[in-house]
């Protein structure tokens, strides 16, 4: 459990849907080294996302262990989880999850803010203009979302997941939502700054030749996963 930046041994996860107790995970036991890209693939409604939450502390498991950078997540109050997620993590939303009343540069400005409590709102900036800068929008500091095209909100979106430097980053259908040259260059540009920098990426597809790219594929069906070997193309 040591050396590994995220991992889980016999995590459930159940949730109630009304009268009904839902087993969503089931005894999920993977981890993920630094710098590793791990994909995970699996059918609609199997669980991958719920493994996202888990790995996020947004969702608390049911059962198991889940670690994050060699924190046990299970004892952590709420605000403790919040401390070690803004420390680790970085997080890349199908649906990009902009904040549509701010500009670009506020949207990836406030990700910092929150992660990083000391530093002069005139650094944040600059780190916030730097990482828009690094997913080529530095002549879009100032654009609103809703004037942005698809591609360009989820490179805010990119953006704002990198600039606190995180360890791990969770992506979650990260290119869903455009075509599929957009999605290309998505991809190229998450997948060169994870290799750059060393972050370790847990990224849920349905593509599989994005989830080739990955270092290792896992396959989540019914809530359980395990690993997989990709047949080359
Ligand atoms: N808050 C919740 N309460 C109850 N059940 C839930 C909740 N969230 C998800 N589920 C159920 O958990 C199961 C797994 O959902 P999840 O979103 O993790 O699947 P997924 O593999 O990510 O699917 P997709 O590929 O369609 O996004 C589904 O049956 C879903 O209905």
């Amino acid at each position: 459990m040591t050396n590994s930046i995220a991992d889980t041994a016999g995590m459930n996860l159940h949730l109630t849907s009304g009268k009904a107790q839902l087993h969503i995970l089931k005894d999920i036991t993977f981890d993920i080294k630094p710098g590793e890209v791990v994909a995970v693939v699996g059918p609609s409604g199997s669980g991958k996302t719920s493994l996202l939450m888990v790995m996020a502390g947004l969702e608390r498991a049911t059962g198991g262990k889940v670690g994050i950078a060699g924190t046990v997540l299970d004892q952590l109050n709420e605000d403790q989880l919040a401390i070690v997620r803004r420390k680790n993590i970085g997080i890349l939303f199908q649906n990009f999850h902009l904040i549509p009343s701010m500009t670009a540069l506020e949207n990836v400005a406030l990700a910092l803010e929150i992660a990083a409590d000391d530093t002069p709102i005139a650094d944040i900036k600059a780190q916030a203009a730097a990482a828009l800068k690094s997913v080529g929008l530095g002549a879009r500091l100032d654009h609103l979302p809703s004037a942005l095209s698809g591609g360009e909100q989820q490179r805010v979106g990119l953006a704002r997941a990198i600039v606190g430097q995180p360890k791990l980053l969770l992506a979650d259908e990260p290119t869903g939502n455009l075509d599929q040259e957009t999605a290309a260059t998505a991809i190229d540009l998450l997948f060169s700054h994870a290799r750059a920098d060393k972050t370790a990426m847990l990224l849920i597809t349905h593509d599989m030749a994005l989830a080739r790219r990955a270092d290792r594929v896992m396959r989540m069906d019914h809530g359980t996963l395990q690993e997989i070997t990709m047949v080359p193309s």
